[in-house]
């Protein structure tokens, strides 16, 4: 008789296609078999009955800020917070950690803490800034998911964005390296003309914040950017899209053939204006949470598998820069602290408007690796994959409070939300490093982005 490591019996697994009634078998960390009728041993069997077994998300965009800011939030607790939201593989942005992830010594030196410090396997982002492009090869070599760039201020003074003259050569170079250049596309013309106007006239609400991070600064981004991947042949994958507007615009480019990408976020589907009013800074973001009417049409969008992927855009700090007492909303840090809920958040959006789960699976896991050189070895729940999965049940809700997120700071605009759905455990590459509420240290690996012909490849 067959003898596992692991065997999850009786789970309504979340299959490529389909949601099926099966039982699945792990060994060395792999899935061996997914099969209804399954004889064998394993040193762990676990029940799954009643519970859907999705595939472990891979959120490419987060931001642990170590090393230089590991007291925004590190890898050990940034880890932790994702895996407890089922999370079994996440991409670090290269930027808010000191030094910013521009060259291979600093790409070297994070992922040399990250393999200490991660509960669960990580990819490194690399950035491209003003006076790195003769970097980009080193990190490309090195191993990075991909590069980074920001078309209008990070609000990191280490991180530079970029000029329009940096843009066109790296874009040229990334091309030609076989990667995709991430951009958050925001115009920096329009944003800092219209927030000077503002702060002149004195007027510094979350309202006039979002006043002057418009819809229009989005697309006029966007569709820049865009020319300038057609001039390049640059493949781009646009991070947390919050307009209608600017994904017509990338609906539009990938009908012409140009290689493309979109994600959104969360908090762009859950939430809308009215939160930063009720919550205040905790909601402030980049770009800004928009109207109910333009967070209808987003969903829309969702519905209709217009958005790639999903990712969470984790993006903490210490409470103090968010203090409404010190800071104006404009200078408060911007970012949403959340990278534990977004497999929730999609599952409750799904459930809501009655969209299947494997869907979801596609555009939490399966795309992701796709696009980022992963495809073949983690994204969905087939014999030969890494056996990374979320066990999520539908029977119990569960409410955020401060002591169930395990972010290094608590503030979050999910704090008193109530999800539907709750994740029961996580399991990388057939380890458990989480159960309800608990963790299992275990060593995450670096997952290098090798398969070039994954991102020469038009996406859909
Ligand atoms: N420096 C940041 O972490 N910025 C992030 N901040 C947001 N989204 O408000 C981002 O992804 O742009
Ligand atoms: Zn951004
Ligand atoms: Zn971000």
């Amino acid at each position: 008789m067959e003898t596992y490591d692991l065997i999850i019996r009786d789970g309504l697994v979340v299959l490529p296609t389909e949601v099926k009634r099966t039982n699945i078998a792990v060994k060395d960390g792999v899935i061996v078999e997914v099969a209804e009728h399954l004889v064998g041993d394993a040193a762990v069997e676990w029940r799954a009955d009643g519970q859907y077994v999705f595939p472990g998300m891979i959120d490419v965009h987060v931001h642990f800020s170590e090393p230089g800011r590991a007291h925004w939030e590190g890898f050990e607790t940034g880890s932790q917070m994702m895996v407890a939201g089922g999370c079994t593989t996440y991409f670090d942005m290269p930027l808010n950690g000191i030094p910013s992830t521009v060259h291979k010594e600093a790409l070297l030196e994070k992922a040399n803490i990250a393999a200490q410090k991660s509960s669960v396997d990580f990819g490194l982002w690399g950035g491209l800034v003003p006076g790195n492009i003769a970097d980009l090869r080193e990190l490309e070599k090195s191993g990075v998911v991909g590069f980074k760039a920001f078309l209008s201020a990070s609000g990191n003074e280490e991180f530079e964005r970029v000029d329009d003259l940096t843009l066109l050569n790296g874009m040229k170079t990334i091309a030609s390296l076989g990667k995709v250049l991430a951009l958050h596309a925001e115009s920096e013309a329009v944003t800092s003309w219209l927030q000077a106007e503002k702060v002149r006239a004195g007027l510094v609400s979350a309202k006039d914040y979002a006043a002057a991070r418009p819809v229009l600064a989005e697309v006029e981004a966007v569709e820049r950017a865009l020319t300038y991947a057609e001039l390049t042949g640059c493949p781009l994958h646009f991070v947390h899209i919050s307009s209608a507007a600017a994904v017509e615009k990338i609906e539009l480019a990938k009908k012409r053939g140009l290689n493309v990408t979109v994600e959104t976020c969360p908090h762009y589907l859950l939430f809308n204006d009215a939160a930063v009013v009720e919550k205040g800074t905790v909601a402030k973001c980049a770009p800004p949470l928009r109207s109910q009417s333009e967070q209808e049409k987003l969903i829309e969008l969702f519905k209709a598998g217009k958005f790639d992927m999903i990712s969470s855009d984790h993006s903490p700090c210490p409470y103090e820069l968010k203090d409404p007492a010190v800071h104006s909303f404009f200078e408060a840090w911007g970012g949403i602290s959340g990278g534990q809920f977004s497999l929730l958040a999609v599952i409750q959006l799904a459930i809501e408007y009655d969209i299947p789960f494997f869907k979801i699976a596609e555009m939490i896991a399966a795309a992701p690796a796709k696009r980022f050189g992963l495809s073949g070895v983690k994204g969905s729940i087939k014999v030969g994959m890494d056996a990374d999965f979320a066990i999520v049940s539908l029977k119990e809700p569960f409410r955020v409070t401060e002591d169930r997120f395990f972010a290094k700071h608590k503030q979050t605009i999910y704090n008193g939300h109530t999800f539907p759905c709750t994740v029961v455990a996580t399991m990388n590459r057939g380890r458990v490093v989480y159960h309800r509420g608990s963790f299992n240290k275990y060593e995450g690996k670096w997952m290098k982005n090798k398969r070039k012909e994954d991102q020469a490849t038009i996406f859909k």
